[in-house]
């Protein structure tokens, strides 16, 4: 069953800005990646599932439950991490956490202190003194202290250090066994690669793919780059060869082709007869995948992208 569905939600600011006939569902137990860059209209769904804003056309579920309609219900239930932070003023940051714990009727800490040390929350400073990362982690304490089943996530580490986004991929990792159902809203793609089941990239509003991730991990269809040792052995590969040739680097002696599975052997039949420096392997990465929809015509101007990665 799906925790989260978005159906065919649409919210026109007008001059092409807002999400447009938005879809897709989060089954239970699942980490959904958002990916898009600032604008494409991550933050106005997430809005709509946290029944801040009401749809112009289309509905939100999480749980069974309108998002529109049962927005206390939803707000309760769900741990949420806004973009943008807003805190009480003239609160420290255990103020903060004492004041949410009232809330949600917790008497027992042990989980939001496992979290104050998990991401080393200095809480006992006032928060306006907070650095942009502290109010980070504060928020991530207090989205998470009462160990909701649902969370959504809008770009939830920046602001952090590296070390913190990768502590942070760690707790996703940990909350995802426990079978937490997730959406990541996010424009960093190794926090997407390394923690989502499920990827939808979004463009001008609009969700333009879905992917399983194992399907970019595991793609059978790989891209190697191949230096010869000398001219002469690039051109006479070059003379002989069956496969196609996408990309030629005369200036470099070398090329760049496609392989699958199946031909890797004619591959290395081919090269047995001539000399070569090197052969490598480029990964076809959840970043070439996004860019395939943002910069694909820049990509080929610079002569790289134009190989066909069969992941579509
Ligand atoms: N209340 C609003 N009134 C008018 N336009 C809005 C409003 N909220 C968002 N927009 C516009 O809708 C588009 C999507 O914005 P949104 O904040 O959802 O993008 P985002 O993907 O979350 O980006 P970011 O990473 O910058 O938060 C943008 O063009 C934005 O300017």
């Amino acid at each position: 069953m799906s925790v989260i569905e978005v159906r065919h939600v649409t919210k026109d600011y007008g001059h092409g800005r807002g999400i447009f006939d938005v879809s897709f569902e989060i089954a239970e137990g699942e980490v959904f990646g958002f990916l898009g860059p600032n604008g494409a209209g991550k933050t106005t769904t997430i809005r709509h599932l946290m029944g801040f804003s009401k749809p112009q056309e289309g509905e939100l579920y999480i749980n069974g439950k309108d998002c529109w309609k049962s927005a206390a219900i939803i707000k309760h239930d769900v741990g949420y991490l806004p973009g943008e932070l807003a805190f009480p003023k003239g609160m420290t940051g255990e103020g903060f956490i004492q004041f949410m714990a009232e809330e949600r009727q917790i008497s027992d800490m042990s989980r939001t202190d496992y979290l104050k040390e998990m991401f080393e929350l200095d809480s006992a400073m006032e928060i306006e003194a907070m650095s942009l990362g502290s109010k980070r982690k504060l928020a991530l304490v207090t989205a998470f202290m009462h160990n909701p089943k649902v969370l959504i996530l809008d770009e939830p580490t920046s602001g952090l250090d590296p070390v913190m986004q990768e502590r942070f991929i760690q707790f996703i990792l940990e909350e995802k066994k426990e079978g937490k159902t997730i959406l990541l809203s996010s424009h960093i793609f190794s926090e997407v690669d390394a923690t989502c089941d499920r990827i939808a990239i979004i463009k001008d509003g609009v969700v333009v793919s879905t992917i399983e991730a194992a399907k970019l991990k595991h793609n059978t269809n790989k891209t190697f780059k191949i230096e010869f040792a000398t001219k002469k052995d690039y051109q006479q590969f070059l003379a002989r060869t069956k496969f196609k040739i996408p990309v030629e680097r005369p200036d470099q002696n070398q090329v760049k082709l496609n392989l699958t599975d199946e031909t890797m052997q004619r591959l290395f039949t081919e090269l047995s007869e001539v000399s070569i420096r090197f052969i490598s392997e480029i990964k076809f990465t959840l970043e070439d995948y996004f860019m395939d929809f943002y910069d694909r015509k820049k990509s080929i101007a610079a002569g790289e992208e134009n190989l066909e990665h069969g992941v579509h």
